[in-house]
């Protein structure tokens, strides 16, 4: 299989960084750390194969959302004299549709007279079968109209000024070739139209297949990484739980949290940032969601301190009658529904919990530049340390709780996950069934078998052509770690 999206492009080169990451594996002494770290800023820099859509099994089967998306791929290969890309169902997760690529041989990625600069974030979004949107756009070349078939780069170093008339002489990545529909004039002009589709994106690079903006009405599916998937289903909420996702916006995983549950039961979403929050309610109600109750909040200050006032008595609400009765209560921790049905709560109050921790994003692929700086990176395990012991004290005993980041840093992931088992000795590591992924990696503080039970998903130890020579769409996922356990 061809590699595509591989470039020299990444800052990967950035001297702190690499020194930070292979310190983390112990240093750069040994050649299968210099190795795995040059597998990896390749790996970062190519956009996964396969386009994932979760599907809103609510309302919908995955068939019908492979029906749709198979339809337009049809019509495109015709109308390109190409073989449409295959569109199937996941093996193991029947609420996943995958798509494949097109050949990327039979693309046309030479470059056009005219070109287009967009800033890094748009590149990476038509790496991964985005059009370009008005918004995105900083340079365009003079005289570009509707209609024209232009070059797109994207702007690595953030030099480009907004209405530049190309051709930008700077660093720039090319993601692919498309057709203008918002031309020159119009994006940059007085009267600037800034929104909607400016660039149709016909071959991308990544050679991601492009879909129309509404192929797939925002009820049917939506985006998200195979991981992101795996980590609500390693959760395994069932109807008439209560369970708590604690850094929850957008909502991606609340609302498969919801659907796994068959919307019964409480889905308690939290997120620190109230315009995200706003997008955990819209995306529940795209799905017809109603078991979900969100709240602006701080998940290190979630737990209730609850102080027992001296008749022993203590209000209780049950969360599904909305109840509120009183009952005497000698041990605080055994009156486990909480006084009201907002943060913060009483401890262990959540059958499940998902920690989804904020972290340093360094998964995320394709990666064009790294943008992560070192104090940012060392910023993150003392926060989700905080977080961690929030969630350890909210689960009832016998719950479970999981714990995802998606980046690739051993201080998130292993030794996180190695700081816990040793802080919160009623923690036991619970096995991530599934064949996604693999194990964590080999010398970072977990055992033989709690290295088996976590879920890493990374570029390979050995050879990156060997990776793709041998393909599994389980494996080209985004950088991501999982981690799962039982409150004994
Ligand atoms: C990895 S993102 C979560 C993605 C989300 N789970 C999803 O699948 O859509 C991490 C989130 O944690 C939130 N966050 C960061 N610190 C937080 C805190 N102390 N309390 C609650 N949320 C926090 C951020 O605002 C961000 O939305």
């Amino acid at each position: 299989m061809s590699i595509t999206g591989m470039s020299n492009i990444p800052d990967w080169n950035d001297v702190e960084l690499s020194m930070y990451l292979l310190d983390e594996l112990g240093g750069n002494s040994s050649s299968t750390n210099r190795d795995y770290l040059a597998n990896l800023t390749s790996w970062l820099t190519i956009t996964p194969k396969y386009t994932v859509y979760r599907v809103n099994t609510l309302a919908h089967r995955g068939e019908e959302v492979q029906d749709i998306i198979y339809k337009e791929l049809s019509k495109q290969a015709v109308s390109r004299g190409l073989d449409a890309p295959s569109v199937f169902i996941h093996e193991e997760m029947p609420e996943v549709v995958l798509m494949d690529s097109w050949d990327v041989a039979s693309l046309n990625l030479s470059f056009q007279d005219k070109e287009v600069i967009v800033d890094i974030a748009c590149g990476v979004a038509v790496l991964r079968g985005a059009h370009v949107f008005a918004p995105g756009i900083k340079g365009m070349s003079r005289d570009t109209a509707s209609g024209d078939y232009v070059s797109v780069f994207a702007d690595v170093k953030n030099k480009c000024t907004r209405g530049l008339i190309c051709s930008f002489t700077e660093e720039k990545f090319f993601v692919g070739n498309g057709i203008v529909r918002i031309g020159r004039n119009d994006l940059f002009g007085k009267a600037a139209l800034v929104k909607g589709i400016a660039i149709e994106m016909i071959d991308i690079r990544s050679a991601i297949p492009s879909l129309p903006l509404n192929c797939i009405p925002d009820s049917y599916a939506m985006l998200q990484n195979l991981p992101s998937v795996l980590s609500c289903r390693a959760l395994a909420p069932s109807a008439g739980e209560i369970v708590l996702d604690m850094c929850a916006a957008p909502g991606n995983k609340t609302t498969h949290l919801a659907m796994l549950m068959n919307n019964k039961g409480t889905v308690i979403a939290i997120d620190k940032t109230s315009t995200k929050v706003d997008a955990i309610k819209d995306r529940c109600q795209q799905f017809g969601i109603s078991c979900v109750k969100s709240f602006v909040f701080d998940s290190t200050k979630a737990v209730l301190e609850v102080k027992k006032p001296e008749d022993g008595t203590v209000k209780i609400q049950n969360f599904h009658q909305k109840k509120v009765t009183e009952e005497k209560c000698e041990d605080l921790s055994k009156c486990p529904e909480n006084i009201e049905m907002k943060p913060p709560f009483p401890p262990e109050t959540f059958d499940k919990i998902l920690l989804d921790a904020p972290c340093s994003a360094m998964g995320q692929r394709p990666q064009i530049i790294s943008s992560v700086s070192l104090k940012q990176l060392k910023s993150y395990p003392p926060l989700q340390r905080k977080l961690f012991q929030a969630a350890v004290t909210l689960l009832k005993r016998g719950g479970h709780l999981v714990y995802s980041t998606c980046t690739i840093t051993v201080a998130e992931n292993e030794h996180l996950i190695k700081w816990a088992l040793n802080k919160f000795p009623y923690l036991e590591l619970a096995q991530v069934e599934s064949n996604l992924g693999g194990p964590g990696l080999e010398n970072m503080g977990l055992t033989e078998e709690q290295r088996q039970y976590v879920k890493r998903f990374g570029p390979p130890m050995n050879s990156l052509e060997l990776y793709y020579d041998n393909y599994d769409y389980n494996q080209d996922t985004v950088g991501f770690f999982i981690a799962h356990f039982v409150k004994k």
